[in-house]
């Protein structure tokens, strides 16, 4: 139901006014990015911009992977901006209009968002995952469901990592299937840490974890407290340091890496050279479609395959030559 300023004044009238308000305009592509930046100078406290035309031939990605451009423009891109309970919505409505030179405001519809313990709430969203026989992935405030059980204890805090997504998943199942015990492991783009404290807590010598963002370093030493790694077994850096214990120009018998195919292919060089001879890769968040380009990037040194694939997502494998 869209509902012009004189309904919306009509409708706040002898109701308490809950602590936000959600403003949702349908828009068009030329204008949507204007409203939300006009939006967020009004006083929004956040603007999502989504594809209202999503679920219909006309769904398409808005955005390429990093470094590529754009895959489309939306037909009928929605803008969503939240506010606090007490804002002027018809006057914030009258200024962003005037601010994307529209002659009068878009139509909108308000909805009212109740106060919550948004910590609960997400934490209610994210329980234990049960990875194999033998692994558990537990958000930190979870009862452990099987204490016999690897339980890999987490809060991923502000990085990438709640083991929810298929590409963590596929390598956590390809760590399990494929660590014997007393490899020295590698993980690139190690977001949560899930990887590499999965990878010591099932048997790994030592385990380096990489993220080029510091957050995502703070939450894997974090979570590897939590798990009570000692930090002579794990470690974690924004950047890997050069090695001077290089074997043949590689140290870990296990790389793996969870990022994006075109990062991935970027990587190659680097991966590549921390594998020792007869090493592992494991690569993923590549879909169906991108594996082949990310293979060949690294055919030379390996003898690449798909090992495992679930929703569109892809773990690519293969040995050092
Ligand atoms: C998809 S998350 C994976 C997190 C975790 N390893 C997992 O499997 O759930 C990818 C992570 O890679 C990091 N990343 C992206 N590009 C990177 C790069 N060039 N070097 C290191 N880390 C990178 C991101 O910051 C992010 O934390």
């Amino acid at each position: 139901m869209f509902c012009p300023p004189s309904a919306y004044a009509a409708k706040c009238k002898g109701r308490t006014l809950m602590p936000w308000i959600s403003v949702i305009i349908k828009t068009d592509s030329m204008h949507v990015e204007i409203l939300s930046d006009a939006m967020l100078a009004l006083g929004a406290l956040s603007t999502d911009i989504h594809d209202s035309a999503a679920g219909t031939e006309h769904e398409q990605p808005l955005f390429g992977e990093p470094g590529e451009p754009a895959a489309g423009v939306w037909l009928a891109p929605e803008l969503t901006a939240l506010f606090k309970g007490d804002t002027d919505i018809p006057a914030v409505m009258r200024a962003a209009a005037e601010a994307a030179a529209l002659p009068a405001p878009p139509s909108y519809r308000i909805e009212y968002v109740e106060e919550q313990d948004w910590v609960r709430v997400t934490q209610s969203q994210f329980n234990p995952i049960r990875i194999s026989s033998r692994l558990w992935v537990v958000p930190s405030w979870h009862e452990i469901p099987d204490p016999n059980a690897i339980n890999l204890i987490l809060d991923p805090g502000l990085a990438f990592g709640t083991g929810t997504h298929p590409s963590t998943q596929l390598c956590l199942e390809w760590l399990d299937e494929n660590l014997g015990g007393g490899e020295d492991v590698l993980d690139y783009g190690c977001g949560s840490g899930i990887l590499a404290i999965a990878a010591l807590k099932m048997g790994a010598h030592h385990v380096v974890g990489i993220d080029i963002d510091p957050q995502a370093v703070e939450a894997s030493c974090q979570n590897a407290r939590l798990n009570q790694c000692s930090e002579t077994e794990i470690e974690f850096h924004t950047q890997m340091a050069e090695r001077t214990d290089t074997e043949r120009g590689g140290w870990a018998n296990i790389v793996v890496a969870n990022i994006l195919a075109n990062p991935l292919i970027m990587l190659a060089p680097i991966l590549t050279h921390a594998a020792r001879p007869g090493g592992r890769i494991a690569l993923s968040g590549i879909l169906a479609e991108q594996a082949e380009e990310v293979m060949a990037a690294y055919q030379q040194s390996f003898d690449m395959h798909i090992a495992l694939n679930r929703e569109g997502w892809v773990l690519l494998t293969g040995a050092r030559k």
